[in-house]
């Protein structure tokens, strides 16, 4: 089989979004027009073609990104779903660092709102092409134009106006193409209504004129010599302004803005040749940087099917037809079936069996894919989500997606005993497939905690869980993962002897004990010389000391950053055993920690909260009543961006609280900095609680 297309032919792009800007709908009517869904499922009658799970319907937001693959005007058009909730941040990266453009749409009523602005931020990041659909111009309230300036002053983009509405709200039948002056009017609003092209009516055509005028403007700023033309008065052509509009795209110096209609089936047609005209294809875009897991050096890779093998796993999806299936973008080689590839990050081996093409509602088995491809591949066993899949002879690790570390832990325990074994697996599943989610065991309580990004992340795992795995579970409140340790030194002389017929036990130790640097750790050290405790008994003493650690004084928290040394000691020739020493320092530690000051740790997060300049001053008091300390504040574009510590146990329900202060258009994103001293009146609540 060979390739069906150019890779310069190829566009992989996304819908990016605020909840319910209409991502679902105009996905929907994308496929519907490049033929390949042949039945419109309304989102609100739950048929949606790229809401694969029940509970994403029920909730009615989307959380997985699907890749689908469709056919425009001779080009190979890959859609990568973006879910645009606010717990998903890390489902829109990973979308975002597989696809080479997007089209960001807009609520004409709503215009751009707070997670349209989040997302806007995260495609920055990667330097993602945009162009902006303003969907939803029939529905009352919708205002183009106020869109258009709040692309300017709340993205601070630059808007290229490509067409204008005729008419808004019910009135909406239409747009004026400002390329070619010319009307393109939809007969009716049933799916798959025809348009034809029409004269400018004429109370737009000053309007037109005008904005046809400051489009053009902009577009020949991004070359000389049609600057230099335009000046002259020579006009440059349709042909030459689309070039350099999809220069300037490419390069985000603007962002090509359309409007239309989902719903009511205007305006899709006009947005997917703008796909093809404008947004850039894989060889458009920067090469992919990567790291020669050899040198260690950094390195690139260039996409076409001429390089070696390396595409890049972004995420995983339980299906209920071939069990798991691992969505790859290649960037370079020819994939075949059957072959054998390097998984570099596990060091491990994978061979490629099954492989698929997801179209819109059917599923293409292929024996070979090629650069620029996004493929499904059935059962890989070791590869999890960020990893690459490459040539074992030319291996590279594509640069990694960034995963910030879980902030909150639930105990959870199956419903049903019988359940317990069951339950391991499927939060191991879960786990693979989603790097921000961990399971594991608390040793003491032998619970099984997992931990994750957000009340809202843990809640639809569980959820899933319970549909795809039929496991049934309680859940615990969110908690944060307290730490104990000491601040003084001490010395312990403790001597365990047991004299009860037969053997006895005897062992005698003296261990100092002090805080190590925070940090650190755990560190033993035996300073025994002569022999006061035989060598074979020294690690019994460590194993004590350990596990004593697991479970500090004030609350049973894990105790950290503590140096011990064993300094002297004593024993007995028949009497003592690494057992009676661990016994011994069991006690002995247990004793001294708490003489030396045992005191509790609170994990602090690193927040970071990015608002309009009016709600900063409310921003900062509630801060600061929540016992953060402000670092500084400095401003980005037009927005100021907050820098505090806050402990993570006065940030669960922060979400809602900056929500309600800034009207929803602040945001906030935190990641774990480092372990501090717990107030004392804190620290008396947490020990109440669990001691
Ligand atoms: N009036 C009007 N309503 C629309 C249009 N497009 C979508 N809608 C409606 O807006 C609501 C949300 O649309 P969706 O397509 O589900 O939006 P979404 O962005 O996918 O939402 P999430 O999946 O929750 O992120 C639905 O009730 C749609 O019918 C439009 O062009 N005009």
């Amino acid at each position: 089989m060979a390739r069906t297309h150019k890779i310069e032919d190829y566009r992989n792009f996304g819908i990016m979004a605020h909840i319910d800007a209409g991502k679902t709908t105009t996905t929907e009517r994308i496929l519907f027009y490049t033929g390949r869904s042949h039945k419109i499922g309304e989102v609100h009658e739950g048929a949606a073609t790229m809401d694969w799970m029940e509970q994403e319907q029920e909730r009615g937001i989307t959380i997985t990104s699907a890749a689908t693959t469709a056919y425009w005007n001779d080009k190979r058009l890959n859609i990568i779903d973006t879910p645009g909730h606010v717990d998903f941040t890390i489902e829109v990266e990973r979308s975002l660092r597989v696809l080479d453009g997007a089209i960001a749409l807009l609520d004409a009523n709503a215009g751009v709102e707070p997670q349209t602005e989040t997302v806007w931020r995260q495609a920055d990041k990667y330097h993602v092409p945009r162009m902006i659909f303003v969907n939803k111009m029939d529905k009352l309230g919708a205002d183009f134009y106020r869109c258009v300036e709040m692309i300017e002053s709340r993205l601070g983009a630059n808007p290229l106006v490509m067409q204008l509405p005729v008419g808004a709200e019910s009135e909406f039948t239409g747009v004026v193409d400002l390329l070619r002056m010319q009307a393109i009017i939809w007969h009716d609003e049933s799916l798959g209504a025809k348009f034809d092209y029409y004269d400018i009516p004429d109370n737009l055509k000053d309007q037109a004129k005008e904005w046809r005028e400051k489009l053009v403007e902009k577009v020949v700023e991004t070359d000389e010599a049609a600057m230099e033309a335009y000046l002259e008065g020579t006009e440059p052509s349709i042909e030459d302004l689309q070039r350099l509009i999809r220069k300037g795209t490419i390069l985000n110096t603007f962002v090509p803005v359309f409007a239309g209609s989902a719903f009511k089936n205007k305006g899709v047609q006009p947005l997917l040749d703008a796909v093809v005209d404008y947004l850039p294809s894989p060889v458009d875009v920067y090469d992919i940087k990567g790291i020669d897991p050899k040198s260690g050096e950094e390195t690139k890779r260039q996409s076409g099917d001429e390089h070696p093998l390396a595409m890049l796993a972004f995420k995983i999806m339980n299906d209920p037809f071939v069990g798991s299936l691992t969505f790859c973008r290649i960037y370079s080689g020819v994939l075949q079936q059957g072959i054998s590839l390097l998984n570099p990050v596990k060091e491990k081996r994978e061979r490629i069996g099954r492989m698929l093409q997801m179209h819109a509602n059917s599923r293409e088995e292929i024996k070979e894919a090629f650069a620029g491809d996004i493929v499904a591949i059935a059962g890989l066993k070791e590869t999890t989500t960020g990893d690459t899949l490459c040539d074992a002879n030319r291996p590279v690790i594509l640069e990694r997606m960034e995963f910030p570390d879980p902030v909150i832990e639930i105990a959870i325990e199956p419903k049903t005993k019988s359940d317990q074994e069951k339950m391991g697996l499927a939060l191991n599943r879960l786990a693979a497939e989603d790097p921000s989610f961990r399971v594991k065991t608390d040793e003491e309580s032998g619970q099984t905690i997992i931990a994750g990004m957000g009340e809202l992340h843990l809640d639809i795992l569980v959820d899933r869980m319970k549909r795809e795995f039929k496991v049934e579970a309680n859940i615990g409140a969110p908690q944060v993962a307290y730490r104990e340790t000491i601040t003084k030194k001490t010395e312990i002389d403790y001597t365990h002897k047991k004299q009860t017929g037969g053997t006895g036990q005897f062992a005698r130790i003296k261990l100092v004990i002090e805080p190590n640097e925070t940090g650190a750790g755990f560190e033993f050290e035996s300073k025994i010389v002569g022999g006061a405790v035989p060598k074979e008994y020294i690690p019994g003493v460590q194993k004590g000391i350990a596990s004593v650690m697991t479970s500090g004084p004030i609350a049973g928290f894990p105790m950290v950053d503590i140096k011990a040394q064993l300094i002297d000691g004593a024993y007995h020739d028949v009497d003592s055993s690494v057992l009676a020493f661990e016994i011994a320092s069991r006690a002995g530690f247990r004793e001294g920690v708490q003489k030396a000051g045992p005191k509790l740790l609170e994990p602090i997060m690193d927040v970071e909260v990015v608002t309009p300049d009016e709600y900063m001053g409310d921003i900062i008091g509630d801060l600061n009543s929540r016992r953060g300390q402000i670092q500084g504040t400095e401003s980005r574009g037009i927005a100021t961006v907050i820098q505090a510590m806050v402990p993570l146990a006065n940030m669960f329900g922060y979400v809602n609280t900056l929500r309600s202060m800034s009207q929803g258009r602040a945001q906030y994103t935190m990641q774990f900095d480092h372990y501090e001293q717990v107030p004392q009146a804190v620290a008396d609540e947490v020990q109440a609680k669990f001691a």
